[in-house]
């Protein structure tokens, strides 16, 4: 028997790159169910690494849509011989890896609307892909495809205000570009394009679920103002596109109900609703609860920031998309390459690799460093593309070394001034509500909190995020069950676990960092006009 008492309750599934996970949240939005399917690990026959296939050209990277789907039968399975009470399912939704795409051969909707109830879906998907590999989020075979885009809606910054982002290689407006250019008998044989999100909710609705608002934000293809495909870019990437697309819906659109194949199957109560999946990380902001004026930092191998904006202003970095959770706004997407590992170099070279000797620097110098600035990229760093070590002392003179604290200090201060500058790049503003939500192996230094609360000037609070992409999709779910009643995705997560408050800005903080900044972004500009050459 299972280990729980069954209970009402919604699933939230993520279908991740490396794995499909599932978790069960009851109406106190606590989780007691969870389980996941590891693509390397439990599909061994797939061949996978990190749940993809890198090709030889060392751009290309796909995943096979028939892993994904056998992934999704074995967790059904499992929950099955659990005894999971799935009559107690009031409401799924879920998340899938951003960007990627999925490619349904023509006369595959009529096998996904007749599925046999006695066999595993993979048993019956088999011939309805006509691309097997799909491309994935880690695909950067498609700069071609980028610049052709770029130019016909008249240059990269036109696009940005268009759809969101400049064109990048793992957007899927590109990828689908690239299958119909160097595989145009498969573009032929495709009768639906769906995100992987949007394929994953498919398979629930036993018919071609739509694409949602935020994670059609991750195509290029989007109009995110006016919520509609931008016809240029539709017509720069493929013929017949918007009819492969289908009209894209908002991420909160209850979008029918669960496929007779689970209710016969597994014992889903045949009302069960159905609400659009969306990407990993809209539904992650969902999961860590983030409200207008929060900013979420993962401070991880890279570090990302989830910005929620009102008012966006798309820019040549970083990604805005349509906001999962209130339809009026916008979420951004930030990406720092040098998070974690220059983190740990720092300390090695300069705290004897003591994380205690790296917090006792920076207790041990002041807010603002002595106007002592850092820049630490020893590789590319994407926002903004600068390379190597830069330290200016308070004259702004360029030095080739601090002392170990003071450089200790230089590298967090400057870590999250960055933040702070290019989040307001965005269009991001503190707001005196505003919550800074740290995740990732660094939230757990105090003292690194202590530098990103001062530089902010807003209180830190730091959550679990392990599974906030899953479980943002249940709190999303529960939110579809209150389709058409207005009420807000914050009073639906109310009752939700809210994060605990790790540091609060030290008096006198704004002072320092609101003279600071302006120089930081200075030095920055110099740095890039001087590694960029001079402007053509
Ligand atoms: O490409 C990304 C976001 O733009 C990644 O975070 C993927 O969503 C990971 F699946």
């Amino acid at each position: 028997m299972a280990e729980y008492a069954a209970r009402p309750c919604c699933l939230g599934w993520d279908f991740s790159t490396q794995q499909v996970k599932v978790v069960a949240v009851d109406a106190e939005l606590n989780v007691f169910y969870e389980d996941s399917v590891n693509f390397d690990k439990d599909l061994l026959e797939f061949g996978t690494q990190g749940g993809v296939h890198v090709h030889e050209d060392g751009l290309t990277v796909t995943s096979p849509v028939l892993m994904w789907v056998q992934a999704l039968d074995i967790i059904l399975e499992r929950m099955k011989a659990s005894g999971f009470d799935f009559s107690q399912v009031l409401a799924l939704s879920g998340a899938g890896q951003q960007h990627g795409s999925v490619y349904w051969k023509a006369g595959a909707s009529r096998v996904l609307t007749s599925l046999s109830p006695d066999l595993l879906l993979h048993k019956q998907l088999q011939s309805c892909f006509s691309i097997r590999d799909s491309p994935v989020w880690m695909d950067s075979s498609t700069t071609v495809q980028c610049r052709q885009l770029e130019a016909a809606v008249g240059g990269a910054q036109a696009l940005s205000c268009l759809t969101g982002s400049r064109a990048y290689e793992r957007f899927t407006g590109n990828q689908i570009a690239k299958i119909y250019q160097q595989n145009p008998e498969a573009y032929a044989h495709t009768e639906r394009i769906s995100l992987v999100s949007s394929f994953a909710a498919s398979l629930f609705l036993g018919s071609y679920a739509p694409i949602d608002y935020s994670d059609g934000s991750g195509m290029n293809l989007l109009q995110i103002q006016d919520k509609v495909w931008s016809q240029v870019c539709l017509r720069a990437c493929a013929p017949h596109l918007e009819e492969k697309l289908g009209s894209p819906v908002p991420s909160c659109s209850v979008v029918g109900a669960i496929s007779s194949y689970f209710v016969q199957r597994y014992g889903f109560p045949p009302g069960c609703k159905v609400v659009a999946f969306t990407g990993d990380n809209p539904a992650s902001l969902a999961g860590m609860k983030l409200e207008e004026g929060d900013i979420a930092v993962s401070l991880g191998t890279s570090d990302t920031l989830f910005l929620w904006l009102q008012e966006p202003m798309p820019a040549l970095e970083g990604h805005i998309f349509c906001n999962p959770v209130d339809a009026q706004h916008y979420m951004a997407l930030l990406c720092f390459k040098n998070g974690s590992l220059m983190r740990e170099k720092i300390r090695d070279e300069s705290a004897s690799c003591s994380w205690s000797d790296f917090s006792e620097a920076l207790r041990s110098t002041e807010m603002g460093n002595g106007g002592n600035l850092g820049f630490y990229f020893d590789v590319m760093e994407i926002t903004p593309e600068i390379t190597g070590r830069h330290r200016f002392s308070t004259e702004n003179l360029q030095v080739s070394a601090f002392p170990g604290a003071v450089e200790i200090r230089a590298l967090i201060e400057g870590q999250f001034m960055a933040k702070r500058i290019h989040a307001e790049g965005l269009g991001y503003r503190v707001m005196p509500k505003t919550k800074i939500l740290a995740t990732g192996g660094a939230s757990h230094n105090r003292d690194i909190l202590q530098v990103l609360a001062d530089v902010f000037g807003a209180p830190v609070y730091v959550t679990d995020t392990a599974n906030s992409a899953c479980v943002g999709s249940a709190y999303r779910a529960f939110h579809g069950l209150a389709a058409g009643t207005d009420v807000p995705f914050s009073e639906v997560v109310k009752l939700a676990p809210n994060p605990r408050l790790a540091a609060t800005p030290t008096p006198g903080a704004s002072q320092v960092y609101e003279a600071l900044l302006p120089q930081y972004a200075k030095l920055e500009q110099r740095i890039l006009s001087q590694t960029q050459g001079p402007p053509e």
